[in-house]
């Protein structure tokens, strides 16, 4: 057992965290868990990234007025991050995800070692309809077979690099699993619920950045507060009706997890969903917002994913459908919007 310190100058118990993903997300967990005293090691595949890191403590191309801890070490050695890691945190976007897990498994199988997994990927995979947790667990199996961890809930990096009050949560199946990282990650400022529902979670997560593409679309085009309000609410009741048809609970589209971070997501210009939906309602080309955003903008391809689930399911989500057809069909946002809302009348609670 190995004693230290957090920025608190509290006496803590250290674990050693492999985060792996140095974006905007990953970066700034794994500078929390810095600030809260733990040893981490934060893997890229970025060579360029890893230097500056090392050298500046800088991650300019993301969070480009944060100074980093300087005992956050990064590396592009994943066995080297992940050696006696306790716990292994993925932060990679959706797409790459598979890629980086399997990359993982081989690793923790060469070394025997079972951290627990964490990720806090907000998507569902192009093809398999899979939520994240289910391709590490499909990649990760042979080698770890605890429960996966799912942070998730409101959480702009860029509050989060100026301590501003967060809340999230950690789900799990695996009681034990979610409560280590709860206690890895609480202070001051980053508070952490637990929860057992881990589908929910997932869903969630990856629902709201469909709707707040939705909500920016909204103000570029100079609607206002009544629509955005309309929207998140009616959003929320699709994200929850294809949640629950895959066994979610309905509360936890009532949590931090779902409407926490469908509000934050939905009414933020910290938002890289919310920027693309203001941008493309005010009438830039899709090719020139995704290029000029050089982050993920993870609803651009959940929406794809939402509309087939949707139609598979026979579930009723007019909103991301109305979503994917400017997307992806190229329809005119005001003639979707006249659609919606020309709509036979139906009940509130369906
Ligand atoms: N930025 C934020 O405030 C939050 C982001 N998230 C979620 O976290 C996930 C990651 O997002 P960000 O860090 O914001 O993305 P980002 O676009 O800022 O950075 C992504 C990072 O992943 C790396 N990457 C991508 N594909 C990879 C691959 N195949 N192999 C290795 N590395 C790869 C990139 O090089 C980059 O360093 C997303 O699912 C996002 O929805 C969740 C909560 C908050
Ligand atoms: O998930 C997020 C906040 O909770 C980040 O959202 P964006 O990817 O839209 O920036």
């Amino acid at each position: 057992m190995v004693f230290g310190f957090n920025n608190q100058g509290e006496k803590i118990m250290t674990e050693k965290v492999a985060v792996l993903g140095a974006g905007s997300w990953g970066s700034i967990l794994a500078n929390v868990l810095v600030e809260n005293g733990h040893q981490v090691k934060l893997w890229s595949r970025n060579a360029d990234q890893v230097q500056e890191m090392n050298q500046d403590h800088t991650n300019h191309r993301y969070l480009p007025n944060l100074t980093y801890q300087a005992g956050l070490e990064a590396t592009t050695d994943m066995a080297a991050a992940v050696k006696d890691a306790s716990l292994v945190l993925i932060v990679i976007p959706t797409k790459g995800l598979r890629e980086v897990a399997h990359h993982l498994a081989q690793v923790l199988s060469a070394s025997g070692a079972g951290p627990v997994i964490a990720h806090a990927t907000k998507g569902l995979e192009q093809g398999s309809y899979k939520r994240p947790s289910e391709m590490i667990q499909e990649e990760i199996a042979p080698t770890n077979r605890q429960g996966i961890v799912v942070l998730s809930g409101p959480s702009h990096a860029e509050d989060v690099s100026i301590h501003d009050m967060t809340a999230v949560t950690a789900a799990s199946s695996d009681e034990q699993a979610a409560k280590f990282v709860q206690g890895l990650f609480m202070n001051h400022y980053f508070r952490v619920y637990t929860n057992d529902d881990v589908i929910g979670a997932e869903f969630g997560a990856a629902l709201k950045n469909v709707i707040a593409i939705g909500s920016g679309a909204l103000t570029g085009l100079g609607y206002h507060d009544n629509a955005r309000a309309a929207l998140i609410t009616r959003g929320l009741a699709e994200i929850r009706r294809l949640g629950v048809s895959f066994g979610a609970n309905p509360m936890t589209f009532i949590g931090l997890s779902g409407v926490g971070d469908l509000v934050v997501t939905a009414t933020s210009k910290n938002s890289r969903n919310w920027r693309a939906g203001y941008q493309l309602g005010q009438g830039k080309p899709l090719d020139r917002v995704v290029a000029e955003m050089g982050m993920v903008i993870e609803g651009l391809s959940t929406v794809k994913v939402a509309h087939e689930l949707a139609q598979k399911r026979q579930v009723k989500m007019p909103i991301t459908e109305a979503i994917y057809e400017v997307v992806y069909n190229g329809q005119d946002i005001q003639q979707v919007l006249a659609d919606l809302m020309t709509r036979e009348g139906t009940s509130e609670v369906e």
